[in-house]
């Protein structure tokens, strides 16, 4: 490690212990003078050897001059207040650090720390030199548009942010215009056309997974509007959005918060925007022949979750519960359906949807970048076909779902996710098949979602990373496996009809779940977009990250 030049020094006062305080370009330490007592620090990124504590300067959200009034408020007993006050006679002045610290499961919390000094001029000489090191951030917004959907989730996203964000917003110095969206679509459509977006460094969405879809699909429409590319083709070549996304989950569902953060908490949110994270995440289009139809960041599913989504659609009334009876209700139906599938694999990917590799903090999987020429498919069993970019395998078969993970799609009720291995930012999404099975077999496979055993290590389920993929269903009706006779057998297979219509579409054919909402088309062609857009967010740590201790700077001290 380099040594880092000493930008300022001094000894100073931090509850009521002196304390060599040193600042470099990369961090701010301090260290007890006085006395060396160890304290209890609990899980911190404050380093903290032998009375020795280090902050990374990319992680101090703002320097102030703290009030006269405030100077003392950190004294409890009569004893130590008058200590206080002794001390704040010879050190009246004083400056407060607001960084970051890590608190249990990912979460971050905005810390302060007052130091004292013997004059104004010292005071000053920090907060300038602390503030000069900030400027030099460029990666932090200073200027932000934030979306708030006041109905998302328990209808408390006005609250959570005025409450726990706008303050955070305010110390960090950034502007915020705020809008609180009156319809659905509301965002998306004035992201589309009439937001001055040179004005801004990001957009936040303050709501759930619906919200964010409405801005990624508001900025993404947007982006391709002023390049003058047509979305509308699948294979056109999409510009990548410029302005970051910030979540702050406020929504009933915020799996794209969990999967980029770590934790659906509104403060940790704040602070990855205030420090300026960056992490890049992928996106998929959706096209039915050359009808663009919607983008997909976490999960495509036709089949089992689409036939839950389109069951509880029409039990919104119950809340989250409909999400469990619509589950239930779906497994016991147990639908399967037939179709064709196409897919051109990653083969130039580094990972592997079964490799258990982790998609994290830094991830080297999504910042390995590809070689172009593609090697032919090796599946012998599929037919394979070409169509100039590359070998795509087919498989026509009879299917109870057809899953593709563009992330983990890790929650709470699936906390290894659909698929464990995804990547954010790889360009590709995991495609998983499930093909017909017995109740049980299939009831086996959504019980592994569970637990740590392996959900593809079943003889009915594959998996395969894929760059593209499409879809045809064949059009004939959808049965029961339980209700598998001889006669619906005949009916099963029975000469396929030409118009959807008249043999009953919509048992026929299952619907797809694009993140949430459904989509009317049973065919539908599926590209991944790598790395399309950017989130205010640096993607799960690995573990509770210490900053690395600067072995200079603690000599220093
Ligand atoms: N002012 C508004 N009035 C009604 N609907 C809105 C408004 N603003 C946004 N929406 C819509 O509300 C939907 C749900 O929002 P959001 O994702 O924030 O909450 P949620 O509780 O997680 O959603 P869900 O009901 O899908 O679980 C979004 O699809 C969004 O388009």
């Amino acid at each position: 490690m380099e040594k880092q030049a000493r930008l300022l020094s001094s000894q100073l006062v931090q509850k009521q212990r002196l304390v060599e305080v040193l600042l470099n370009r990369s961090v701010l330490a301090w260290k007890e003078i006085e006395t060396s007592r160890k304290r209890g620090s609990g899980i911190s990124n404050i380093s903290e050897t032998a009375g020795s504590h280090v902050v990374q300067v990319c992680e101090i959200i703002a320097v102030q001059q703290t009030e006269e009034d405030k100077v003392n408020t950190d004294t409890r007993g009569r004893k130590s207040r008058k200590k206080a006050q002794q001390h704040s006679k010879l050190h009246p002045h004083a400056f407060t650090v607001s960084y970051v610290r890590r608190t249990r499961q990912h979460r971050w919390r905005c810390c302060d720390i007052t130091f004292h000094c013997s004059s104004q001029a010292l005071s000053q000489q920090w907060i300038q030199a602390i503030n000069e090191q900030l400027s030099l951030l460029s990666d932090r917004p200073k200027s932000l548009l934030v979306y708030i959907n006041p109905y998302g989730g328990k209808r408390r996203g006005k609250r959570i942010y005025e409450q726990k964000v706008a303050p955070l917003f305010h110390r960090a110095s950034i502007l915020a215009d705020v809008i609180v969206t009156e319809r659905a679509n509301h965002a998306r459509d004035h992201l589309k056309t009439e937001a001055n977006l040179e004005k801004y460094d990001g957009v936040v969405c303050v709501g759930g997974d619906g919200m964010f879809s409405e801005i990624l699909h508001g900025l993404v429409t947007r982006t391709q509007t002023d390049h003058g590319v047509d979305q509308s083709q699948p294979d056109a070549d999409l510009v990548p959005c410029s302005l970051r996304i910030g979540i702050i989950p406020a929504g009933s569902t915020d799996c794209v918060c969990f999967a980029s953060v770590g934790t659906n908490d509104p403060v940790t949110s704040a602070l990855h925007i205030i420090v300026g994270d960056c992490q890049p995440m992928d996106v998929c289009s959706v096209h039915n022949s050359n009808t663009f139809l919607r983008y997909s960041v976490s999960l495509l599913g036709y089949g089992f979750y689409g036939d839950v989504l389109t069951d509880s659609e029409r039990k919104r009334w119950m809340g989250p519960a409909r999400y469990d009876l619509s589950g239930a209700k779906t497994f016991l139906t147990h639908k399967y359906y037939e179709g064709t599938v196409s897919f051109l694999p990653a083969e130039d990917n580094v990972g592997n949807p079964r490799d258990k590799l982790q998609c994290r903090s830094g991830c080297c999987i999504c910042q390995y970048k590809p070689q172009l020429d593609e090697k032919p498919c090796e599946m012998s069993k599929e037919k394979s076909d070409k169509d100039g970019s590359g070998r795509w395998c087919v498989i026509r078969d009879k299917f109870i779902a057809i899953n593709a993970a563009s992330m983990s799609c890790a929650c709470p009720r699936s906390p290894k996710g659909l698929s464990p291995s995804a990547h954010l930012a790889d360009g590709t999404t995991d495609l998983i098949l499930v093909r017909k099975c017995s109740r049980l077999d299939f009831f086996r496979h959504l019980l592994r979602h569970t637990n740590k055993d392996d959900q593809f290590d079943h003889s009915f389920v594959e998996v395969h990373r894929v760059r593209k993929f499409r879809f045809h269903p064949k059009q004939q009706e959808a049965v029961s496996l339980e209700d598998l006779s001889e006669t619906n057998k005949k009916m099963a297979f029975s000469p396929i009809c030409s118009t959807p219509p008249a043999c009953n579409y919509s048992s026929t054919h299952s619907s797809w779940n694009c993140d949430g909402e459904i989509l009317p088309h049973a065919a539908i062609q599926v590209s991944v977009q790598c790395q399309l857009i950017r989130l205010f967010a640096r993607g799960i740590e690995e573990q509770q990250q210490s900053v690395c201790e600067d072995p200079y700077t603690l000599a220093a001290l």
